[in-house]
């Protein structure tokens, strides 16, 4: 884990919660690159997620948190970017499940859909969290597969 770090990023309705998140991350001494929204002006957010998604695919080491109004609109574009698995959660079971089973490195959530506390205990279980590999890595291989055009 010596090269981990989270690569952050929200748009307007997220930047509460993301600035709560990175105050979480650097008490538990993780190394965190913000990437914005840097104020609650309202901004789009593809180009942020894009350049999270971006940034994540290219190290392995690294995972990614996405924040804005329900996750949604951030787990669609960052889900675009080959190699990510961005997962919309909400609760803690399925931040530990989409961890185990599906190996995301992007973790996205809403400010309007859940309070900042929620929030928190789902960031820290799905930092927590480690991969089952076994049956789930030959099910994400199909994902790359897909992604790398060898199937129909
Ligand atoms: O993209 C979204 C929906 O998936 C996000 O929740 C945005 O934050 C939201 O659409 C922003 O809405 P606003 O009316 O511009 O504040």
């Amino acid at each position: 884990m010596e090269n981990a770090k989270i690569i952050i990023g929200s748009d307007h309705a997220g930047f509460t919660l993301k600035e709560k998140v990175i105050r979480l991350l650097k008490e538990l001494k993780i190394e965190v690159e913000d990437v914005g929204a840097y104020s609650a002006d309202s901004v789009n957010y593809g180009p942020i997620a894009k350049r999270v998604a971006e940034k994540v695919a290219g190290n392995d080491d690294w995972k990614g948190i996405l924040i804005c109004g329900t996750g949604i609109g951030m787990s669609i574009m960052a889900n675009k970017v080959k190699g990510i698995r961005a997962a919309v959660v909400h609760d803690t079971f399925s931040a530990k499940a989409t961890r185990a089973h599906n190996d995301s490195n992007i973790l996205c959530m809403g400010e309007r859909v859940i309070g900042s506390g929620l929030a928190l205990e789902i960031t820290k279980e799905w930092l927590t969290a480690s991969f089952d590999a076994g049956k789930h890595a030959q099910r994400i291989q199909f994902i790359l597969d897909y992604e790398l055009g060898k199937q129909q």
